[in-house]
């Protein structure tokens, strides 16, 4: 994933392996290598996993941010990988949350995380359960079908969908895309590489970064989704973040 940005002086490039079957080892593995943007100098090989890891959060925390109807007090996250971790991090650093609820296809996942996470947190059976009533949901699997239904979802909701980023890959199902307001992080990535948009043909209503600039409005009213895909220059800014921090050059 190659960044190039004048403005914010970054030249990287991200290379990122999935082995969605890996056990007892991370699934994903990556590598940011930075140059000077000027003279193309090589500067860094940064580790590009924690990058991965907080920045898909930081975004979501954005969006949602930008999207959430009121106060959130109920988050359900499907999925107990690296990504939930990093999400219940990220949005616990925003919102105040009276409860976090947490279902994984194997519930031993999901009773470990809510073990970690602590008092206000639940792990649950079944994604109905899980979802009943949440302001906040994030799915973060390596599901290939939907787990998320339209009928489970509280109306006004706000949706990150984190997982699915194959173009035959879905975590959410086609009424739920179809009927709420569709927000990405890029649209040209979105409609060649998200299952979850090319299989519903749900419409995009923006990209958030329009919303965040105030040129399309944030349907806080609304189920909304924000379906992330990951861009490289959240892993440039968050190199960029780190080299400054260690005062490369
Ligand atoms: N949008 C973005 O920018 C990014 C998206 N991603 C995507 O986010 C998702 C989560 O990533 P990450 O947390 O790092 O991965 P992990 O492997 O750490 O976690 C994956 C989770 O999905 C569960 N899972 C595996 N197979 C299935 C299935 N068939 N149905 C339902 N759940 C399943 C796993 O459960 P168990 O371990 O118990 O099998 C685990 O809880 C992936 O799809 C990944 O590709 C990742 C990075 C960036
Ligand atoms: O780093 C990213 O961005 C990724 N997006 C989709 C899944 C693999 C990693």
């Amino acid at each position: 994933m190659p960044v190039y940005s004048r403005e914010d002086d970054i030249l990287a490039t991200k290379i990122v392996s999935f082995f969605p079957q890996n056990k007892d080892v991370s699934t994903h593995h990556a590598v940011i290598l930075v140059f000077c943007a000027h003279t193309g100098i090589p500067k860094a090989l940064l580790d590009g996993d924690v990058i991965t890891a907080k920045r898909t959060a930081a975004t979501s925390a954005v969006a949602t941010k930008y999207l959430v109807n009121g106060k959130p007090d109920v988050l359900a996250l499907l999925g107990s990988g690296v990504q939930a971790r990093s999400h219940v991090a990220a949005l616990c650093e925003l919102f105040t949350f009276k409860e976090i609820r947490i279902w994984n296809h194997r519930f031993d996942g999901a009773v470990k995380l809510a073990k970690e996470i602590g008092l206000n947190c639940a792990a649950c059976r079944d994604v109905s359960e899980a979802v009943k009533n949440a302001d906040v949901i994030v799915t973060v699997t390596s599901a290939k079908d939907p787990v998320l239904r339209l009928d489970w979802v509280k109306p006004g909701a706000h949706i990150n969908a984190v997982g699915a980023c194959r173009p035959d890959w879905s975590e959410i199902d086609a009424d739920l895309m179809k009927s709420a307001v569709v927000y990405v992080d890029s649209r040209e990535g979105a409609i060649k590489e998200s299952g979850d948009i090319i299989l519903s043909q749900a419409e995009i209503y923006a990209e958030i970064g329009e919303v965040i600039l105030g040129t399309r409005e944030a349907m806080r009213k609304k189920t909304t989704v924000f379906k992330s895909l990951g861009m490289a220059i959240e892993d440039g800014i968050a190199a960029k973040l780190v080299i400054n921090k260690l005062g490369i050059q």
